[in-house]
């Protein structure tokens, strides 16, 4: 393949730093690539001296294997891997830390749970409490920031800095240290060590940083030190598709990178040769509502293509059948399985998509875990509701459910015995208030016998009493009733194309096999429609790409209010609509929950004139 003149200039640059702004589909991957190429065997660097940096394992077991095909090689002492990689390998090095000095994510957790339940706090949502916090203790870590002079979103400072310290006294009780912590010692190492620092520095003459819009303030510190005195510094990255600022990363680095390096080359890499101009045109006229970004040419190689589609769709079972129906016409017609992506905002969007591409038996593939909407606890209490309405329950079923909602009945009351009404009514029997509740419990069981599990659930949550059981959970627990109230309707809303409840316990059965199937296999998948979340699609293409639930609340999501994180939520929506080559569809939902919903402000831009 030959190269354009800028990706010609961006590989040939030899000595200094150099900063390559290129836009979706421009070839960064491959300009890198060919850079390391040059620099062996154009430029005489020896392999060892190179160091190309990546953000995920994947991108970098995906770049090194692209060079060894280029290079015509089985394998090149060239080192590529991510920031936390090729710190954790100067620290093994240095200090002989090895897996066993590694915090997993369940102990940071564990030491984060006890420490905030020391303070004693108001908290509304602990789960949501633990993560914030978590996220608050990686900020600081990740952009130097002295915990005594960091204002928190989430509890007073002073309360903060209390569980910054125990946490990180805990954690270095245990001798461990955090996935972030890499990077600190990483960076105090070479400030304390300049002897270690030069033999690293000699060692890596030569950086390349793919996706350098992601990089954060501390790991911008430390390649800086690494790469003198020589400056060989090539950075390559799209401002546009920064969406890890959630992360800590800071896009901002990239502007940084010009004053800190004032002689440094510029090259823009400007011409899309992955998707049509269609594609092209209609993500600029996006992403050019954020205001916070470099202004860049880009041109479409490919002309014209198919218009893009927008579909409306009345709920999420319409649109995972619309797309069903979609792709089913897509392969039909000759398009790979695997060159069609399914992409969406947060990985539990995908549970309708998946159900209505197994109905078809469509083979697709998932590299994230989903979790099993079947195995949450509200799922649990209906399945029970529904074999004692079935009349197969067990006496777990009857125990798990009797209070739920609250019925006052005591354990004690089916203390080794066989689960039955009639033994709950022997045990209150003089009890007439209770009786009463009992009656009117098997009466409402009864009634959901002939009914389909669609009404079945909604008589639980309206006429026995289920919706209130719940809010009273939440309250009592301090979390928040929205979360738990989507579960339950999404619940209700998938049982609506089963028309017994037999019919619905054999879905799930199949279901969750499915998903179990592919968990296992996830290391060795089947090839097949790809489904992931926008995240996950970043650097990767697919000739046809669906994004689903482009609506309000998604994408932007929930969560995103302040300016930059619509922003960020903006480049997001722009990253999955440039992994398209040619054909691209969004859908979006008018009722959720039973509730209306807005089709996403960006599909708004999408129709501006
Ligand atoms: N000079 C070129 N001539 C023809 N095709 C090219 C050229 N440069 C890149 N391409 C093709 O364009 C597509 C995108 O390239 P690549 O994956 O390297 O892009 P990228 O810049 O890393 O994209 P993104 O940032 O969107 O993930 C690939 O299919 C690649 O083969």
């Amino acid at each position: 393949m030959g190269l354009n003149e800028a990706q010609k200039d961006a590989v040939l640059h030899k000595d200094g730093p150099c900063l390559v702004l290129a836009g979706p589909g421009s070839g960064k991957t491959l300009t890198i690539v060919n850079r390391v190429k040059y620099l062996i065997e154009g430029y005489k660097v020896r392999p060892e001296e190179i160091l190309v940096v990546t953000f995920t394992r994947f991108a970098a077991a995906e770049m090194r294997s692209r060079l060894c095909s280029l290079m015509g090689k089985e394998r090149l002492p060239v080192t590529i891997g991510t920031f936390h990689g090729i710190y954790y390998g100067i620290l093994r090095w240095t200090y002989r830390i090895g897996q066993k000095n590694l915090l997993s994510d369940n102990e940071k957790y564990q030491i984060l749970r006890q420490v905030i339940r020391h303070q004693k706090l108001e908290i509304f949502d602990e789960g949501d409490f633990l993560k914030d916090i978590a996220f608050e203790i990686g900020k600081i870590k990740n952009q130097r920031i002295r915990p005594e002079e960091f204002i928190s979103e989430k509890c007073e400072a002073a309360v903060f800095r209390q569980i910054y310290r125990e946490y990180e006294e805990q954690r270095k009780r245990r001798r461990k240290i955090d996935f972030d912590d890499m990077l600190v010692l990483c960076f105090q190492l070479f400030l304390s060590r300049p002897d270690v620092l030069r033999g690293w520095q000699k060692k890596f003459r030569y950086i390349l940083i793919d996706e350098f819009q992601d990089i954060n303030q501390i790991q911008y510190d430390v390649i800086r030190m690494l790469a003198l005195p020589e400056r060989n510094l090539f950075a390559v990255g799209d401002d546009d598709q920064a969406i890890y600022g959630f992360r800590g990363a800071d896009s901002e680095l990239m502007l940084r990178f010009k004053k800190d390096f004032p002689d440094a080359s510029q090259i823009l890499l400007g011409v899309n040769y992955r998707s049509t101009s269609n594609i092209v045109t209609n993500s600029l006229k996006v992403i050019m509502h954020n205001t916070r970004r470099y202004e860049k040419e880009l041109k479409a190689e490919r002309k014209g293509g198919p218009c893009l589609h927008i579909q409306e769709v009345k709920d999420v079972n319409e649109e995972a059948e619309y797309i069903a129906g979609e792709i089913e016409k897509s392969i039909r017609s000759g398009t790979k399985a695997e060159d069609i992506a399914v992409l969406f905002r947060t990985h539990t969007d995908a549970r309708p998509v998946v159900e209505a591409l197994l109905a078809r038996k469509l083979p697709f593939e998932m590299k994230e875990h989903l979790p099993n909407l079947y195995e949450h606890f509200i799922a649990k209490d209906i399945q029970a509701y529904f074999r004692l309405a079935m009349k197969c329950a067990g006496r777990q079923d009857l125990l798990q459910v009797m209070n739920r909602p609250k019925r006052y009945l005591s354990r004690d009351s089916l203390q080794g015995k066989r689960a039955s009404f009639e033994i709950l009514r022997d045990y209150y029997r003089d009890k007439d208030w209770m009786t009463d509740r009992i009656d009117q419990f098997e009466w409402d069981v009864k009634m959901m016998e002939k009914m389909t599990p669609y009404a079945a659930i909604t008589y639980l949550r309206k006429r026995v009493g289920y919706d209130e059981y719940l809010k009273e959970y939440c309250i009592s627990r301090h979390l928040k009733i929205t979360d738990l109230s989507e579960i339950l309707s999404e619940l209700e809303e998938a049982a609506k194309p089963y028309e017994t409840m037999e019919e619905w316990f054999s879905h799930i059965e199949e279901y969750t096999e499915a998903l179990k199937k592919r968990e296992t296999g996830r290391n060795t998948p089947e090839k097949g429609i790809r489904l992931m979340t926008i995240h996950a699609a970043k650097g990767l293409e697919f000739d046809t790409v669906f994004v689903i639930q482009a609506n309000e609340g998604r994408i932007p999501y929930k969560k995103a209010e302040k300016a930059e994180e619509i922003e960020e939520e903006r480049r997001l929506f722009y990253v999955a609509m440039t992994r398209a080559k040619n054909r691209l569809v969004f859908s979006y939902v008018k009722i959720k929950g039973g509730k209306e919903i807005l089709p996403s402000r960006f599909v708004d831009e999408l129709l501006e004139k």
